[in-house]
């Protein structure tokens, strides 16, 4: 059997084509995105990774729906995002769009469990009176259920983006997109966080993580690399059925 390249639609979860942004500058523009096509299937883990200032977060900011693309167009889970406007934008995001970054953003006066609740509360995705029972699922597949009831202050770095990330997965996304996840966590904390992300990719979501560190995209199932806003190098360095060992 070959590995999941598609979704149930036939489709892969994440296309872009064409896909650019530039910037209008009193010096002139310059162009972040220049022009790039990308399919990601589901069960994939594609770490993106290139110099600073090669177009990464640009990337994954198009990918989100957080910035508009210049040129091209974007197919994520069967939804034309350049087509969305708005709140419909903001509504699609919440639903379909997983993300953690670098320094956690969780909210300091919420609980871990109410900081995980909030995008089932935003966006009403699952009955009030069910969401903190899945709130504790999440909080226990990533490993820190016994924190619920803290606030994030009392955690540690990676319990925090554990708890980041449960809350991203609090309404079921296809696709988790990170920016510099582990930029601010110490290698071994890195090493469990990027497991927890590889091993979601084996359970068929798709994730994708821009990275400043090569070495951590080990972890990944795919390596694309971006030089001068343009897809310099695409490996896919395992196999996606392959996973990780568990
Ligand atoms: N809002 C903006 N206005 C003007 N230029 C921008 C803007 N955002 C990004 N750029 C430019 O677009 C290019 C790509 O930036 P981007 O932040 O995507 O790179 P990156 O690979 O994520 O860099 P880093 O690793 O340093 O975060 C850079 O030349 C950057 O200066």
């Amino acid at each position: 059997m070959s590995p999941p390249m598609e979704n149930s639609a036939g489709e892969p979860v994440i296309l872009a084509r064409g896909l650019g942004k530039t910037y209008p500058l009193p010096s002139g523009e310059v162009t972040a995105l220049g022009g790039i096509d990308l399919q990601v299937a589901s069960g994939e883990f594609v770490a993106v990774v290139g110099r600073s200032g090669s177009g990464k977060t640009t990337l994954l900011n198009l990918l989100a729906g957080i910035d508009r693309p210049t040129a091209g167009e974007i197919v994520l889970a069967g939804t034309p995002v350049h087509t969305l406007k708005g709140s419909q934008l903001a509504a699609w995001r919440g639903r379909c769009i997983g993300l953690v970054f670098q320094f956690f953003q969780l909210l300091p006066t919420l609980t871990v469990a109410e900081n995980v609740m909030l995008p089932m509360d935003l966006c009403d995705t699952f009955p009030a009176r069910h969401r903190r029972a899945r709130a504790l699922e999440l909080l226990t597949e990533v490993g820190i259920r016994e924190q619920a009831d803290k606030l994030p202050s009392a955690l540690s770095g990676g319990q925090q983006q554990r708890a980041a990330i449960a809350r991203a997965l609090a309404n079921e996304p296809p696709v988790l997109l990170a920016d510099e996840p582990t930029g601010n966590l110490d290698s071994a904390t890195s090493d469990s966080v990027l497991d927890l992300f590889a091993h979601m990719a084996a359970d068929g979501r798709t994730v994708l993580m821009v990275t400043h560190e090569r070495d951590l995209s080990r972890h990944a199932t795919r390596q694309i690399t971006l030089a001068d806003g343009l897809i310099s190098k695409d490996t896919t360095t395992r196999s996606v059925r392959q996973g990780v060992a568990s």
